[in-house]
């Protein structure tokens, strides 16, 4: 299953009320919206309910990344919501993986967060991982897969790699930027154009959009070069 856009907005607000303002502004520019820790930490499971009705899939960033009984209790609480997909660590390891996989909805689609997008090299090494940042997302790409998983997170680096390892896979790509954009916190950056054209099956843009003075002609304006 392929959503109407690959285009995700990123609704990184605690405001509930500003989520839904966001969400009102750029629907029709966007397959779904993606809510995460900071919406959540502030809204809960009632914040997402009260997105539901936007009919857009709803996707749960929360990054699970904990002992595989405590994800799979997590997972199972979560699955009331329905979320069209939601977001693990790769690195709490395969059984972690595989519990979160079975302890998930059916047509929930879990994916991994292999190496964050606001990390480089030599993060990479202060964390004592001697291998590339490409040979790091392999390996935590092929455990994924192995798990059971829907797919992965990476970023517009690693996404051509990704797609050929695992053509099937839902390829989550955040750190996207339109050209000469303002890129932040995030270290590894493409353009939205690059990302698609790379293999992503979902475009995770945040503050490009939201931080825009006009939200819907920024969602627009991105949706356009696809
Ligand atoms: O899992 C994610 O969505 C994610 C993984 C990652 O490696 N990098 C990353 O930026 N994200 C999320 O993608 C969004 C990016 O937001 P912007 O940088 O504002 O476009 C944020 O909601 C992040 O939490």
């Amino acid at each position: 299953m392929s959503y109407h856009s690959p285009l995700f907005v990123a609704l990184d607000t605690d405001r509930l009320d500003h989520a839904r303002a966001l969400a009102e502004a750029v629907r029709h520019h966007v397959g779904g919206l993606k809510l995460g820790l900071e919406f959540f930490a502030a809204n809960g499971p009632a914040g997402v309910r009260a997105m539901a009705d936007l009919d857009l899939p709803i996707f749960l960033d929360l990054k699970l990344h904990d002992i595989p009984n405590t994800v799979a209790k997590a997972m199972a609480a979560l699955a009331p919501l329905q979320p069209a997909i939601v977001t693990v660590h790769a690195a709490g390891g395969r059984a972690m993986m595989e519990e979160a996989k079975a302890a998930a909805p059916e047509h929930t689609r879990v994916v991994a967060v292999t190496m964050l997008t606001s990390l480089d090299t030599e993060d990479l090494r202060a964390m004592g991982v001697g291998s590339s940042l490409a040979e790091q997302v392999e390996r935590l790409a092929a455990n994924a897969r192995d798990a059971g998983l829907d797919g992965i997170v990476c970023s517009g680096e690693e996404v051509a790699m990704a797609h050929r390892a695992w053509p099937k896979g839902l390829l989550v790509v955040p750190g996207v930027r339109p050209a000469d954009g303002p890129v932040g916190d995030q270290k590894r950056v493409v353009t939205p154009r690059e990302a698609r054209d790379r293999g992503a099956s979902v475009l995770v843009v945040g503050r490009p959009i939201t931080a825009a003075e006009d939200p819907d002609a920024a969602a627009r304006a991105i949706a356009a070069t696809l």
